[in-house]
């Protein structure tokens, strides 16, 4: 039902990786990079690397490549790592939908690495290449200066020819519902690998999360704890099993996902929280129901919805 597991830790049943549809593996838990601030994120990648994360997920958007890049620099120098043994994802930028290897050549170069084990589109929006800011460009009226003109399908187009130069590993995408990737799926020669979504039980999103595990699309949940100020932390439920398990209430969030076939990607800088925010526990079917009933009572919450204006089609959005 949840897509294919393959690799368990033996002392916990939780799985510690899962399969993508290109063959390869992808970590079942990772390190997140957004607003992790300058001086604080090469520390943070390096002590999560040096600690045995397997994932570190970045995006040029984010404006801290080149400080991920000498975090990692740092763990593979120090000989804690292989570059072959971690997983890097990053991510095109919605200014260069039109000029996808350019943004990938940028994100590879800043993180001076030669390859990139997933390469995602960050929003199916395009916005002017050519305006008054390379990240956010506006219009006179401090609106975002989109470029409606471009069609999300066109740059998966150049997104699939990546895949021959040897630079990406899997393609995939960011914040697609089901109308978008609907839209995707007749026009695409490779399919995305993985969809990189908000997913947490205040927005389990099981909609476009049944569409994904049905054509073979690993979902990535992004920020699992509720973004920034970590709501989920506070969450009754998740505080009460995890006072059951006598672990943090992070960890059974993580574990909500592991147990759906998702991988999850977590923010930290402060390196007790990367060691709290690193274990994950296989949860009875009792606890998962629990968990699966909290938007119910609580309501769905969507945190992370930038001022596109544009309907991406998620069904509490549209
Ligand atoms: N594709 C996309 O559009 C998006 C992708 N992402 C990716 O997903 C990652 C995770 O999502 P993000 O939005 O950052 O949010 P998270 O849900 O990971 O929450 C991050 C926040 O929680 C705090 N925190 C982390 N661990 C703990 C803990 N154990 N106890 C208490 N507080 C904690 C962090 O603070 P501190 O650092 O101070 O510990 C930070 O304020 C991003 O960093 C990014 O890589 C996120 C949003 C959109
Ligand atoms: O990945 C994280 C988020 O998507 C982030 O990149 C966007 O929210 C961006 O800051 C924006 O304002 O459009």
């Amino acid at each position: 039902m949840y897509g294919n597991i393959i690799c368990f830790d033996p002392c916990n049943m939780a799985p510690s990786s899962f399969k993508l549809n290109t063959g390869a593996s992808i970590p079942a838990l990772g390190l997140g990079t957004w607003q992790s601030g300058p001086g604080e994120v090469k520390n943070a990648v390096s002590y999560a690397l040096r600690t045995g994360y397997k994932l570190i997920d970045c995006a040029f958007c984010y404006g801290n490549e080149y400080e991920v890049g000498e975090g990692i620099k740092e763990a593979l120098n120090l000989g804690a790592v292989k570059r072959e043994d971690f997983f890097v994802t990053s991510k095109m930028w919605c200014t260069f939908s039109s000029r996808v290897e350019e943004n990938l050549d940028m994100s590879l170069k800043a993180l001076g690495l030669d390859y990139i084990d997933l390469y995602l589109i960050h929003w199916p929006v395009a916005m002017n290449p050519h305006g008054n800011d390379i990240r956010f460009p506006t219009l006179p009226d401090g609106s975002r200066d989109l470029d409606m003109s471009w069609s999300h399908i066109e740059t998966w187009k150049q997104m699939e020819k990546l895949v021959g130069t040897g630079k990406v590993k899997a393609i995939g995408v960011c914040n697609y519902s089901v109308r978008y990737l609907e839209g995707l799926l007749p026009q695409a020669t490779i399919i995305p690998a993985v969809n990189q979504i908000e997913n947490h039980p205040y927005l389990p999103q099981d909609e476009i999360v049944s569409l994904c595990h049905a054509k073979n699309i690993r979902i990535m949940a992004y920020s699992p704890l509720g973004s920034a100020g970590s709501p989920l932390m506070k969450e009754p439920t998740v505080e009460s099993v995890a006072a059951k398990y006598r672990v943090s209430p992070a960890t059974v969030v993580f574990s909500y996902h592991n147990k759906r076939g998702i991988t999850v990607i977590a923010k930290s800088v402060k390196e007790s929280r990367i060691d709290q925010n690193s274990k994950i526990i296989d949860l009875d079917q009792r606890d998962m129901k629990a968990l699966e009933n909290i938007h119910k009572a609580a309501g769905i919450k969507r945190y992370v919805y930038p001022a596109f204006n544009v309907d991406f089609g998620f069904p509490d959005k549209s």
